[in-house]
């Protein structure tokens, strides 16, 4: 008799270069000849070249040697582990099944299987013998709302009426019970509303429904969310399994438990391979999904040879058909093409998958049900494999779009194995056969999703290229209890099943659960109050952040209230009435704009958030190699090489330490400029009203524009540094050009020198252009300066006949001295009629600094003569107490000035 050590571990390899990795040469399988279990223990190997059954059987022989005589561990699965170590035998057992079982085993087996509750000893077991007949009776069916299981559940209902079908879904946000539509009038169809994961409620379920058999298909299954959130898959797809095995071993009356696993627990097969993964290939799984999926078997297996357990393992390639939730791809890009937007390809699309039409893959687990053997593995494959690039031009094809237009590449996912390719024939030999043509399978989907266009409800999230619907607050997307309670012919009572069930009433109204919540930091700044009015405008849910940004205890409060999905960072102190203000309170500069903004970043981190985090832009200035007028632009990944100012050195710093933080997304703003001219932080308003102003072009932001973009930015998971302008440059004189022709044509200015300028301010100020290449190409809508400006801001203020005089707010007329102005360069700034986002109300008790003390600019690109001795500035913001002002703004400065939240306004220096 010959040992074979327990599986107990899959030896991880760290990931190597793809390309690297193929060109290793193949080593030896650790393949256990005799089981089609694969053999995870001791062999290390390089990851790519875990055999895929390379034929050479001498080198199986030996490695199986090697390992050490084999002991019968399962005493359920006759068939593969009765048979002593054969070399002929290839990558599947395809002799005929033992029924021979060690006393021991017998021993085993009886405990296990007879039904210890109720049957009497000698009552009918499985016969271990008949597998190719095997007939149940009472089926749970787990996660039988999602897409595959419902297929199968279904067919399993309408095919077979003297079959009990229960069915098990705790009904995640991609699962639907309409997917059961065709099941709720069936009376040997019950539903139970309730997680895999609760002990009590699934040993309940097994006992008083007398369930035989299981089909374990519950899982969380998208890949690109295990990248965010693998927790969950561990929660569900290995403890989640571990509890219904448990459920099973104590219960003792299974008698077929139906894994349901993934071809991904292989992990990627060579781009050369001709010979697909065959069911005792070994398994390397790549991502964290797969990674549960592989452990959630050993699991399985573990339970069939401690227990004797009689389980099957399904590992299926990519299904697709009617009723799937479109995060996964063809579903996905059919929707967006159905809505005209564009298909983004992970990476280069070469990646290759193979896809099976959904009712082929409910025939093969009705085949493997009837006729799968104990212990061993199944694969439901095809070997027709397609590219992704393929199927979406396939997709587009159907709906007749350019597929030049149409496709856009977009960024890989962390890890995207290559391929997946099985080897189909074991299941075939039980009498399977893939049906569907992929011609018809996609007609009949996108037949299906045009004829079902909102069959999902708001999916704008699982549009995304990187969904990751998992981390979306409240995961259920919808309150399902009275859906189960009308659709339902004979609904579980929450009082019939145990207490962990829960179909319990419906406390709410509200059909659909928001999908995202915001917190925004800087809720009296110019941003923060523009991002507030885009939410209200786009129904988002959000909360302005209470707490300050250096105090960690209140920024955690922010989130334990809130329950934020994404946090904005619009805070932070630009000093008033310019930058100025930093090179004297340097500490208070620091303690906001880089204390908070890091502590901030930090517990977001810590809480799993992703926060999108307005920088600046004002970090670099036209240098040698980025000469003003050449068009080169600074990129993202360029070092900062403007420190002229001390608000600007932070920024930097800042900035270079959140690179640190893999959850933030920094956009670098420039000059921001919004559609609201009675704004006095807008870059327009900020030019046309100074006395003199230089000429330079820069790189500029319309918020109008790109604000909205930075909420998409968070939606789309997007992190890292971001030049966020428009594309191209601007120059003062360009802007005040625009201005004359759409606002006032009778505007007129005066320009000055940059060292005209440097005499009147303390801090130098950057000028320079930002290449928006990476925002376009994430964004191919995006405008260019020239253009967002004529579309968000002139247009929509453009005055036609003598433009009005400047109408100045109440404070803001009242508070301009008489000298102040020359009188040219204050005219015409009229009213916006109907600017796309106003400027949040200033405090009540926040005269208009900016008008009051408007010498200067931030970006060092306009200046004036100050308004007024520099010692009548505007109070310190991080003091709070009120500067002596001159006599005649007394009236309007109300003592004693109190500015709430000064801390955490957005720079408008950006
Ligand atoms: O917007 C998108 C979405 C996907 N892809 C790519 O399309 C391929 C398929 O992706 P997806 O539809 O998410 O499926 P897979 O990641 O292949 O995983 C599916 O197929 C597996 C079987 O191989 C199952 O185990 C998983 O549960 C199921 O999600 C992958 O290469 C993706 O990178 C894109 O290029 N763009």
């Amino acid at each position: 008799m010959e040992v074979v050590r327990h599986p107990t571990e899959i030896r991880m390899i760290p990931s190597h270069p793809r390309r690297a990795r193929r060109r290793l040469p193949t080593l030896p399988s650790p393949l256990h000849p005799e089981t089609e279990t694969p053999n995870l223990s001791a062999v290390s190997r390089p990851h790519r070249h875990r055999r895929r059954e390379s034929g050479d059987e001498q080198q199986r022989v030996h490695a199986a040697k090697a390992r050490g005589p084999v002991v019968q561990t399962n005493p359920i699965s006759s068939s593969s582990r009765s048979r002593s170590p054969s070399p002929s035998r290839g990558r599947d057992s395809r002799a005929p099944p033992s029924t021979a079982l060690q006393p021991r085993a017998q021993a085993r087996l009886r405990w296990v299987l007879l039904p210890r509750h109720r049957g009497a000893p000698g009552s009918r077991r499985p016969a271990l013998t008949d597998m190719a007949s095997y007939e149940p009776k009472n089926i749970l069916i787990t996660g039988a709302a999602g897409f595959i299981a419902s297929h199968v559940a279904n067919r399993l209902v309408r095919n077979y009426p003297h079959y009990k079908i229960v069915v098990l879904d705790k009904i995640d946000y991609c699962s639907n019970l309409k997917n059961l539509n065709p099941s709720w009038p069936s009376p040997n169809f019950k539903f139970v509303k309730g997680d895999i994961a609760s002990a009590d409620l699934v040993n309940y379920l097994l006992i008083t429904e007398s369930i035989d058999t299981i089909m374990h298909f519950a899982a969380q299954t998208h890949v690109d969310n295990s990248f965010g959130n693998s927790f969950e898959f561990t929660k569900n797809n290995i403890y989640g399994t571990h509890v219904l095995l448990e459920a099973c071993k104590v219960t003792g009356q299974i008698r077929r438990f139906i894994h349901v696993s993934t071809d991904e627990v292989y992990g990627e097969t060579d781009e050369d391979a001709v010979v697909g993964n065959h069911e005792a290939s070994q398994l390397l799984p790549t991502n964290p999904y797969s990674a549960t999926k592989a452990g959630a078997e050993m699991l399985v297996m573990a339970y069939g040879r401690s227990y004797g357990l009689p389980v099957i393992t399904t590992r299926g390639n990519n299904v697709y058909g009617p009723n799937q939730f479109p995060e996964k791809l063809i579903p996905k890009f059919i929707l967006l093409a159905m809505r005209g937007l564009s298909l983004p390809i992970h990476g280069d699309g070469s990646n290759v998958r193979s896809y099976l039409y959904c009712e082929d893959v409910a025939e093969a687990f009705e085949v493997v049900l009837h006729k799968g053997e104990v212990g061993h593995v199944y694969n439901i494959g095809t070997v027709k494999e397609r590219r992704v690039i393929d199927v979406a031009k396939d997709i587009c094809k159907l709906f007749g779009l350019d597929t030049e237009k149409a496709i856009s590449f977009v960024e890989n996912r962390p890890f995207n194995d290559q391929r997946y390719f099985l080897d189909d024939q074991k299941l075939k030999r039980l009498g399977w056969a893939e049906r569907t043509p992929w011609e018809e399978g996609l007609k009949k989907t996108i037949e299906w999703y045009t004829t079902n266009p909102d069959y999902w409800g708001d999916i704008t999230g699982a549009l995304l290229p990187h969904p990751r619907m998992l981390m979306t607050p409240g995961i259920e997307r919808h309150n399902w209890t009275e859906e189960i309670k009308t659709l339902a012919s004979s609904p579980v009572e929450p009082s019939a099943i145990a207490p962990a069930a829960t179909v319990t009433e419906s406390k709410t109204d509200t059909p659909q659960k928001p999908m995202y919540k915001f917190l925004i930091y800087g809720r009296t700044g110019w941003i923060g109050g523009l991002l507030g009015k885009i939410c209200d405008k786009q129904g988002i849910p959000y909360e302005y952040g209470k707490g300050r940004l250096e105090e960690r205890s209140q920024l955690l409060n922010d989130i334990r209230n809130v329950k934020p999905t994404h946090v904005f960072n619009a805070a932070g102190v630009t000093g008033r009435p310019n930058v100025d203000w930093c090179e004297t309170h340097k500490q208070d500069t620091i303690r906001t704009n880089v204390v908070g903004t890091l502590n901030l970043a930090d517990v977001c981190r810590e809480q799993g958030l992703l926060m999108i985090n307005y920088a600046t832009g004002c970090i670099f200035e036209y240098d040698a190699k980025h000469p003003e007028g050449s068009g080169i632009g600074f990129k993202e990944e360029d070092t900062p090489n403007f420190t002229g100012s001390f608000y600007s050195k932070t920024k930097a710093m800042v900035e270079e330490l959140l690179k640190d933080y893999d959850n933030v997304c920094t956009l670098r703003v420039r000059m921001p400029i919004s559609s609201d001219l009675s704004n006095p932080r807008n870059f327009i308003t900020k030019i046309a009203r100074y006395d003199k102003v230089v000429n330079i072009p820069n790189s500029m932001t319309v918020l109008d524009e790109l604000l909205p973009i930075s909420i998409e930015m968070a939606k789309r998971d997007c992190r890292g540094i971001w030049n966020f302008t428009n594309p191209g440059v601007v120059s003062h004189n360009e802007i005040l050009e625009m201005y004359k022709k759409y606002i006032n044509p009778e505007f007129k200015w005066t320009n000055f020198t940059l060292e005209e300028q440097a005499k009147v301010i303390v801090a130098p100020r950057s000028n320079n252009k930002m290449d928006a290449l990476k925002l376009k190409a994430e964004f191919p809508e995006l405008l260019s300066i020239k253009d967002s400006l004529i579309k968000y801001v002139f247009e929509p203020n453009r005055k036609t006949g003598k433009a009005p005089r400047p109408r100045l707010r109440p404070q803001e007329r009242s508070s301009v001295p008489s000298t102040r102005r020359t009188g040219q360069d204050l005219g015409g700034l009229p009213p916006p009629p109907r600017p796309a986002f106003k400027s949040p109300p200033e405090p009540e008790s926040l005269p208009p600094l900016d008008l009051l003390f408007s010498s200067t600019s931030r970006q060092g690109t306009v200046i004036a003569r100050p308004r007024f001795p520099l010692s009548a500035r505007a109070p310190s913001c991080a003091t709070h107490r009120p500067a002596p002002a001159p006599p005649a703004l007394c009236s309007v400065l109300p003592p004693p000035l109190h500015f709430p939240d000064l801390g955490h306004r957005f720079s408008p220096e950006n």
